[in-house]
């Protein structure tokens, strides 16, 4: 549905030029949530605002529906644009104008009469929850109320796609909590396509079914969220997704730990608990696992856990242990001392 193809973008500031997009390519299906996450700085922003061409694209291709957005005229990149709607961190509402208006005023300059506008703003107020707000000011709503007008101004244009630049980022977890399912829900009952920037992991996990890390103007790695949360491989990607799964097991612990066996953690996901699987472990071989640190997240289609044990015993019988865990599913790796900062899972 869209396709980003090879996109640069440079921006000269005091210090010279900076390379903010690195001949970035992806690709987002229709019907999909599709999550960019990376630290600040990484590139989040500018790519996102070359989708709808906020921001121009020095070279590259956006490729939505088949049509190269880069190579349309004024008028035809205004139509293709009323196909994309966005929402922002900072919610972007005008603080003199009711609920009502916020979203009425957009939809006024498409040239929708003020009948077609009444309907289709009490229609997107309702999605959202919000059919009591009407006549209200923004000064007067909370964050996710006001993050919820702004989702209601965007739908409203009934658009194919919605990029989400970092929405729920200024919001308490409680209220990102409902953010996200009303995303899920735009998702799952309009059929709207979302891309989403971000540098909080449980947003990925939460809603995502695919994503892409980014640093330093790259895409360093892309997949199934799944995929990305059982076996991340570059370092940044491994580092977002312990943002979860934090297994402080003490350096000491770890040292002395790995004396009398290996310590490893153990991902697995949905009905494939390690719980059974440890249990037959220690039946059919002369180990002794014990159990260090546990979490669960679901994801969102099913539910993802890692268990960090301890495995005592001769080093024979550990990789056998180990290599009948991974015929079970189980994805297993060592834990090991990070040089550079406490320990990370590898
Ligand atoms: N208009 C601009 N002028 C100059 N430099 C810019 C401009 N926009 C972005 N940059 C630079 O491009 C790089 C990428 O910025 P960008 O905002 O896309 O990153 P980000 O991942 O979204 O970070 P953040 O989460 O902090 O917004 C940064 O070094 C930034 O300073």
């Amino acid at each position: 549905m869209i396709e980003l193809k090879g996109i640069s973008k440079s921006f000269t500031g005091k210090k010279g030029s900076i390379h903010a997009l690195k001949n970035v390519s992806l690709s987002v299906k229709k019907g999909e949530i599709y999550g960019v996450i990376g630290y600040s700085g990484a590139g989040k922003s500018t790519l996102i605002r070359c989708v709808n061409l906020l921001e121009k694209p020095d070279t590259g291709a956006v490729v939505m529906n088949g049509v190269d957005l880069t190579k349309l005229s004024p008028g035809k990149l205004r139509e293709a644009r009323s196909k994309i709607g966005m929402i922002f961190q900072g919610f972007n509402l005008l603080k003199t104008a009711t609920v009502y208006e916020n979203i009425a005023l957009p939809l006024k300059l498409t040239g929708l009469s003020k009948q077609e506008t009444a309907e289709r703003v009490t229609k997107y107020l309702k999605i959202v929850g919000l059919e009591e707000k009407h006549h209200a000011y923004p000064s007067e709503l909370s964050g996710g109320q006001k993050q919820r007008v702004a989702i209601a101004r965007a739908l409203a244009h009934e658009p194919e796609v919605l990029l989400s630049d970092e929405a729920t980022s200024a919001l308490d977890p409680d209220t990102t909590e409902a953010i996200l399912d009303l995303l899920l829900k735009i998702n799952r009952e309009l059929g709207i396509t979302i891309l989403l920037i971000t540098h909080e992991m449980n947003v990925i996990q939460r809603i995502c079914d695919r994503v892409a890390v980014m640093e330093n103007g790259e895409v360093i790695e892309e997949g199934i969220t799944k995929d990305i949360f059982t076996a991340p491989k570059h370092t940044t990607t491994k580092k977002f997704v312990n943002t979860l799964f934090s297994h402080q097991i003490p350096d000491q612990m770890l040292t002395e730990l790995n004396k009398t066996g290996h310590v490893v953690s153990l991902s697995f996901f949905g009905k494939a608990s390690g719980e059974p699987a440890l249990a037959l472990v220690s039946k059919k071989f002369d180990v002794y696992p014990n159990i260090l640190s546990g979490s669960i997240a679901q994801l969102k289609e099913e539910s993802f856990g890692q268990l960090v044990i301890h495995l005592k015993g001769e080093f024979a019988e550990i990789e056998k242990a180990l290599a009948f865990l991974r015929q079970q599913q189980v994805q297993v790796e060592g834990v090991v001392l990070d040089e550079s900062k406490n320990k990370r899972i590898s």
